[in-house]
């Protein structure tokens, strides 16, 4: 039976635009209790400034807190050279650079144009090679973007072609803002296949216009098989107005199974963890099936 990767994004995507700090056990527990799922990539931190992402801040408290089970990649977000050594010194199996198909939404995101933040990653791939450290790229926008709407397909291809030629073992799309549509998603998906081999790629969608699981099944019938997913569908990013939460893992799940894919987690835990959370956040639980299962 064909298998799909998820890559659980809760506790870092999920958890970076909340406007209160979430404290660090909760943090911990969460990631702990999706392991415990049967989720095997779960992206646990981000080593970005403290300024800009406050509530990433104990990303190596984080770290150095969970049970570690065996099986799991525990993997963190990190910008530049200084976010490696961090994300490393922490004890962060996998790493993550990250820049966008749109200049506007890398200026915002991260200070810099594209072409700047590919060369920042430059020496993060060479110490990450150096260290045997798999480094995946995401490319932010590229379904559109807050501040320039549309990006062509060919935009998209560019970067994530140059974070592949580079030496990012994934590249994960993101559709940032939501805004996405299935044929849209298709059309932005065979430009990059173009560039890198659909089994590096990953969907990475936000569900704000609701069209996160539609995007999700085009994608999946072109052959895309490594899928982004948030808890409780927590997420946002605080550089991209209007951006909510991702693709809700439960709802993913739930289609992955009706379809008869493989994913190696319990849905029925993966239900009760999404209401744990968001119980813990004071806010609704942002996955359909979440909520029609505990209800
Ligand atoms: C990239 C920078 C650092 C550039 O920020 P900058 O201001 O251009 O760079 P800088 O080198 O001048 O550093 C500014 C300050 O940050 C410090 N600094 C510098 N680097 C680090 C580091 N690694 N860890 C901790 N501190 C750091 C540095 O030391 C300095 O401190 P100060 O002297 O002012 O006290 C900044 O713009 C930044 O942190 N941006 C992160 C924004 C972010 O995290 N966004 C959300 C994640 S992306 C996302 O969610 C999208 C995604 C991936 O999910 C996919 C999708 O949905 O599209």
């Amino acid at each position: 039976m064909d298998r799909v990767k998820l890559v659980e994004v809760g506790p870092r995507d999920g958890l970076q635009n909340e406007a209160a700090l979430v404290p660090t056990d909760i943090k911990i527990a969460l990631v702990e209790r999706l392991a415990d799922c049967g989720l095997r990539h779960i992206e646990t931190a981000s080593f970005v400034s403290p300024k800009w992402v406050p509530q990433m801040a104990d990303g190596a408290a984080v770290l150095a807190g969970i049970r570690r089970k065996a099986g799991v990649v525990y993997s963190a977000l990190t910008p530049n050279l200084r976010g490696l050594e961090a994300a490393l010194a922490a004890g962060a199996d996998e790493v993550a650079v990250f820049t966008a198909a749109s200049e506007s939404f890398c200026q915002k995101n991260i200070n810099c144009s594209i072409e700047q933040s590919l060369a920042r990653f430059t020496p993060v791939l060479a110490e990450a090679w150096a260290r045997r450290i798999r480094v995946r790229g995401y490319v932010s926008t590229v379904l559109g973007c807050p501040y320039e709407g549309d990006i062509g397909p060919d935009a998209v291809a560019r970067v994530a072609g140059a974070l592949y030629r580079m030496g990012c073992a994934e590249i994960s799309l993101g559709d940032t803002i939501g805004t996405g549509t299935p044929g849209k998603a298709k059309a932005m998906l065979a430009a990059v296949r173009r560039e890198v081999p659909i089994e590096r790629l990953a969907a990475h969608f936000h569900d704000t216009y609701g069209q996160a699981l539609a995007n999700l099944y085009a994608v999946l019938e072109e052959g895309v098989r490594i899928v982004d997913c948030s808890v409780a569908g927590l997420g946002g990013c605080p550089y991209a107005r209007g951006a909510s939460g991702n693709l809700a893992s439960e709802d993913l799940v739930y289609l992955l199974h009706g379809l008869g894919f493989k994913t190696g987690v319990d849905l029925a835990r993966l239900v009760e963890t999404g209401h744990w959370i968001s119980q813990q956040l004071g806010r609704e639980n942002g996955s359909k099936v979440g909520r029609a299962m505990n209800g």
